[in-house]
């Protein structure tokens, strides 16, 4: 148990630590633990930024929308709002990249755009023996070579892709060909995604001529270029942020190597490190967790790299135990059982909340994949339209819903609607918006009304669809051609789902969230075994795991297979993390 004169001292220190790394110059990398108030500290940096019209701005770039928006509300709601317009700069780093290091070279004409994704237009590979969407083939960037290279990572393909291409009778080399040449006739169109951005930002940095149009008027518009969540960069964003810090403009990152979750698509924890300690030989360390329980950084310690002690709890005194709950879990779906009740895992869960006096509603349930958790089943990236609309159907009529499914069921209604009414045309919605005049809450609404009109969907639910399609009012310019733009086959209806009232997401979507309560499910047989021999160093899910209970704020709730309940509990208890199997 924590003494109120400790828990004073831990704040005050951390209070400092914050202090000075508000107050570094310049360049700089600053290491932060979970809870440590990065994104706290960076928009504190920012808000004592003087009133007065400043000639120059800071640029603070994040690696998500949410944290982006975060920092943005901040000023806002600080007074700030001159904070967040020109000449500073608060977004991603995708859209840095491609404000400020690709677009100022592109023609006007046709208008370069910057997509989320290839998913966000039409974009099929033809002219093989089937028909796949661009965006079903991640891409990567080599920045090792002097040129840099680009390909499809064939490794990272998902599942239904790759049964896809195994069954095709043309090799990867011809595939490559055929969505090298499809991607550039969409860049010929003016249209680029995150991974176009890297390629030619890095190009562009690397060739003389082009850096020298580009950097001085980067270096004119920002005093300081902070980025945050610098553990996700890849090898590309990172050979990108070298060569402007070679070029002089001042860098700051801040980062948590502990919550590197991105090996995956290329985050280079290694390179980080060299850089790193480019910037600072000796860097600043936030070492206080402003968010969670001491319980709780006892437990996220036994998940991190190296014997290091758990982070200091600054604000919290909860001695809450950390929950196992010994689960059945289910084969497919996710409806798992609490082993001793039978009752639903989450409706237990609930229990447990009730009993600590932790509001369920703050209360979030996690997991590693979509398909372990309750509540609205994900958009499967790759499907058809059918199915889609139906996925964006059951996103409309949730309400746990979240903003950025509700915004993804929208972009398939309008996807399907334009199909139907502009059918001639090329380009994507915003370009059939900008031709026939349409405004963006136009078209929302009227996605919006057209999907809350459908009926539930079903096997025959299709020509329903269509009927529907018809009949909507269309928006002006609207010209269908009989049957085009109907879409076609069965939708693969996902089953309902029970209702929860807390939030539910996987872990690659909780960076930089937080709720009071976690329950995190771990339903792989073996995921003890991982828990107590795995290195973090080597292997990403422990370091997933990190991420999730680092979320917790007062209680974290584990739902292992029932027969690994008390090989966990000794573990913990080992590590002197206090549990109780409920
Ligand atoms: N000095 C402070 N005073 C009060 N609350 C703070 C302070 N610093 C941080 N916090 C709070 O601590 C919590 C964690 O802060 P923040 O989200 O900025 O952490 P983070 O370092 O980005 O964490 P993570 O990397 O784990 O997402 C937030 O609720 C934030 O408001």
């Amino acid at each position: 148990m924590t003494t109120p004169e400790q828990t004073t001292l831990a704040r005050a220190a951390a209070e400092a630590q914050q202090k000075a790394a508000m107050a570094v110059t310049a360049p700089a990398y600053v290491s932060a633990c979970p809870g440590a108030g990065k994104t706290y500290v960076i928009t504190s940096r920012h808000l004592q930024s003087p009133w007065r019209l400043l000639r120059q701005g800071r640029a603070l770039i994040s690696f998500t929308r949410v944290a982006r928006d975060q920092m943005a509300r901040r000023c806002r709601q600080a007074g700030r709002a001159d904070l967040v317009q020109a000449p500073h700069f608060i977004g991603t780093l995708d859209s840095f990249l491609w404000e400020f290091l690709v677009k100022p070279r592109r023609a006007a004409n046709p208008a370069p755009r910057l997509l989320e994704s290839w998913a966000s237009i039409k974009a099929p590979v033809e002219g093989m023996d089937r028909e796949i969407s661009l965006h079903r083939f991640p891409m990567a960037v080599d920045p090792s070579q002097k040129e840099a290279c680009e390909s499809v990572a064939w490794d990272k393909l998902d599942y239904d892709t790759r049964q896809l291409i195994e069954a095709s009778a043309y090799s990867r080399k011809a595939w490559e060909e055929k969505i090298f040449e499809t991607r550039k006739s969409w860049c010929d169109q003016g249209y680029f995604t995150g991974h176009e951005a890297r390629f030619l930002a890095l190009w562009n940095l690397r060739n003389a001529k082009a850096a020298a149009g580009l950097v001085p008027p980067l270096r004119s518009r920002f005093s300081e270029v902070i980025v945050d969540e610098a553990q996700d960069c890849s090898a590309a964003d990172l050979a990108i942020l070298q060569l402007l810090h070679a070029a002089g403009l001042p860098l700051i990152l801040v980062g948590d190597p502990d919550q590197a979750i991105y090996a995956w698509r290329g985050a280079e924890p290694q390179a980080l490190r060299s850089f790193s300690a480019q910037l600072s030989p000796t860097p600043h360390q936030l070492t206080g967790n402003w968010r969670s329980s001491p319980v709780i950084c006892r437990l996220a310690a036994t998940l991190r790299t190296g014997q290091r002690p758990p982070d200091t709890s600054v604000v919290r005194d909860d001695d809450i135990p950390v929950l196992l709950l010994p689960t059945q879990f289910a084969n497919s779906g996710s409806r798992h059982l609490h082993a001793p009740t039978g009752a639903g895992i989450v409706d237990f869960f609930r229990t447990l909340t009730e009993e600590y006096a932790v509001p369920a509603k703050d209360c979030l349930v996690t997991a590693y994949k979509y398909a372990t958790l309750p509540a609205i089943s994900r958009e499967k990236p790759n499907t058809s339209a059918i199915t889609s609309l139906a996925w964006a159907h059951a996103a409309a009529h949730s309400p746990g819903a979240s903003g950025d499914d509700l915004t993804r069921a929208c972009a398939i209604a309008v996807r399907v609607l334009f199909g139907y009414w502009y059918p001639g045309e090329t380009g994507g919605p915003d370009s059939i918006m900008a031709a026939h005049r349409l405004s963006a809450g136009q078209v929302n609404r009227t996605a919006f009304a057209f999907l809350h009109s459908l009926p539930p969907p079903h096997k025959e639910w299709g020509p329903q669809v269509w009927q529907a399609m018809k009949a909507w009012p269309a928006l002006p310019g609207a010209a269908p051609q009989g049957g085009k733009g109907r879409p076609a086959g069965k939708p693969t209806v996902s089953r309902p789902q029970a209702a929860t009232d807390m939030r539910t997401n996987i872990i690659h979507q909780l960076k930089g969230d937080e709720a009071d309560g976690v329950l995190l499910l771990l339903p792989d047989a073996g995921s003890v075994q991982r828990w107590a021999t795995s290195d973090p160093v080597t292997d990403e899910v422990l370091r997933v795991w990190y991420v999730a209970v680092t979320r917790a704020r007062r209680l974290a709730a584990i739902a292992v297979p029932e027969e690994e309940t008390d090989a966990l509990a000794q573990l913990l208890t080992g590590r002197q993390v206090p549990v109780r199997v409920a």
